[in-house]
């Protein structure tokens, strides 16, 4: 048996130095250091274990033993290496890429600062490749990175650099397993690597939805233990030609136009959103065309039931079991029945997982689940500025942002968006008759007095990188990818766990 905190250990051997309890997470045992002293007859050799804090943040803890000879303290620590490196899940070398241009541009300092000491304590190795320039990351991985030398990827940055590692890496996994990864239909493999997230970006909201925090320290620490989280990835189409993955937020219309004007106030840092979104707020535009989605069947969990995806969902779990079996009897999502949707939005919202984030801590869709195979599509129509306040405001209060009647949500498999100006002629004929003939035009102006047109698109963002196409066919993937996290816990802060 090795010891471990949690354990009192056997008084011959081996005991806590330190008097009285010693708050632990699970009690698990999480490095070894190695014998640091050595006094008469006395061998002193500390631990360093998890321990909970508030809001979902871990912290680095140490308890001190005390052993009466040096070769029984070298048979304890012998017997915790051991241990630990029976544990296949935890990584042993990692490839880590920093941005250091994400966020207030301090990706490098956290990472030199808080994580490297961390990892190097635990005896993780690690190769280190600051980005020179956009894409650099997810160009390594696609093509140079020898990956088999590497337990897993550490993305250090935000959404966007996330969104590049898993670019690279999925790309890679496709094309080493001869899948065509520009194909709409194509089964993708999913990737073999973990990616841990170093939040240092504006939003990190991938991390903030997988972790319940933003904390650089909480996540090395899920790292190291090796945790594990599948996440549903939505690949992206135009015309059957692939535009890019999405994981968490795609949305056309008010995110779109804010991610627009925001990259133009980059050098704000992340207070450029809420300028941006502050101005597309008054701005108010609306944008017409069509949507149609295949809405998820025979799953459990509907976008208001309420849940929350926390560690180890149960809906999760149930879903990715079906769906897997689904694609083994070679059934396709086609089979479902289409249904289409016309108007005028202010938003257009896809949420793959809640998009919780600091800025609206229960996030976009509350109830979504990381990796269920589906994205809850939100539908916010043409309102008053007053009522669309009303809608976001509930983004950061307890309230229900659907419970509206110009907002409506749907869970879907997949989801297709034509705006009105690149709609079939059939289609525009019959929004013609819809609009009393030819009085659609004017209408457009007479709600936008201000400028007197509106303008016919909007763009779409995906992750925080802005689409290049308005008309695009989106479908999930389910756990396409697994992150070095493990969800939410439901635990809640201060709650430490007493070793007698
Ligand atoms: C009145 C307060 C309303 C507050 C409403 C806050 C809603 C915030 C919802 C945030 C959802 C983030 C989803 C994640 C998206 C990421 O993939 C992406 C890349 O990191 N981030 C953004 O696009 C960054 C998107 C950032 C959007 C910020 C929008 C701020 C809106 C402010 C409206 C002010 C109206 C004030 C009227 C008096
Ligand atoms: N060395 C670099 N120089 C310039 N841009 C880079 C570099 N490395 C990565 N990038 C790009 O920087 C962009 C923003 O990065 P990141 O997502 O880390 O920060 P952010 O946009 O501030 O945060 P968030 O996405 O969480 O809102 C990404 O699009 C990424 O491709
Ligand atoms: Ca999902």
């Amino acid at each position: 048996m090795v010891p471990s905190p949690s354990t009192s250990a056997p008084a011959e051997t081996c005991g806590p130095v330190l008097p009285g309890s010693v708050c632990a997470v699970k009690l698990r045992c999480v490095f070894l250091l190695k014998c640091v002293s050595r006094r008469v007859c006395v061998c002193v050799c500390p631990v360093s274990y998890v321990e909970r804090g508030r809001q979902h943040r871990w912290r680095c803890a140490q308890v001190t033993f005390t052993c009466p000879t040096e070769a029984s303290c070298q048979r304890w620590v012998a017997g915790i290496r051991e241990l630990l490196a029976a544990n296949a899940s935890r990584p042993r070398r990692l490839l880590v890429y920093i941005n250091p241009y994400g966020g207030k541009k301090q990706g490098k300092r956290i990472y030199e600062q808080k994580v490297a000491p961390l990892f190097a304590r635990a005896g993780v190795s690690t190769h280190v490749i600051v980005t020179e320039y956009a894409n650099h990351a997810r160009d390594h991985l696609r093509t140079e990175a020898e990956l088999k030398q590497f337990d897993g990827v550490v993305c250090v940055g935000g959404d966007g650099m996330f969104s590049e590692i898993i670019h690279g890496l999925i790309w890679r996994t496709q094309v080493d397993g001869s899948v065509d990864p520009g194909c709409p239909d194509e089964t993708l493999s999913p990737c073999s690597l973990r990616v841990g997230i170093i939040p240092a970006g504006s939003t990190d909201c991938i991390c903030f939805a997988t972790v319940g925090t933003n904390d650089p320290v909480t996540s090395a620490l899920h790292i190291i233990v090796g945790d594990s989280q599948a996440m549903d990835v939505c690949s992206i189409h135009h015309n059957n030609t692939f535009l890019r993955y999405s994981v968490s937020l795609l949305g056309y219309g008010f995110y779109g136009d804010v991610l627009t004007d925001s990259e133009r106030k980059r050098w704000m840092g992340p207070a450029r959103y809420d300028l941006s979104g502050l101005k597309m707020f008054l701005t108010h535009h609306y944008y017409e065309g069509t949507v149609s989605y295949l809405p998820a069947r025979g799953i459990l969990g509907t976008p208001r039931d309420g849940a929350r995806c926390r560690s180890g969902c149960v809906v999760c779990q149930h879903n990715g079991q079906l769906l897997s079996e689904k694609a083994e009897r070679y059934e396709t999502e086609n089979d479902g029945e289409w249904r289409t949707i016309r108007g005028k939005f202010l938003a257009i919202n896809a949420a793959s997982m809640s998009c919780a984030c600091p800025r609206s801590p229960k996030g976009l869709s509350p109830a979504a689940h990381l990796a269920d195979g589906t994205t809850d599509l939100i539908l916010v129509r043409k309102c008053s500025r007053f009522n669309f306040l009303r809608h976001l405001l509930r983004h950061t209060s307890k309230d229900d942002q659907f419970d509206l009647t110009f907002v409506e949500v749907h869970r879907v498999r997949r989801f297709r968006f034509t705006p009105r100006h690149c709609q079939s002629d059939s289609d525009l004929e019959l929004d013609l008759r819809e609009n009393n003939k030819g009085q659609i035009f004017s209408q457009i102006c007479t709600d936008h007095p201000a400028c007197g047109c509106a303008p016919a698109y909007s763009s779409w963002n995906c992750d925080g990188e802005i689409l290049t196409h308005t008309a695009i066919d989106v479908r999930v993937h389910c756990q396409l990818i697994k992150l070095f996290a493990r969800g939410i816990e439901e635990l809640e802060s201060g709650l430490c766990v007493t070793v007698t």
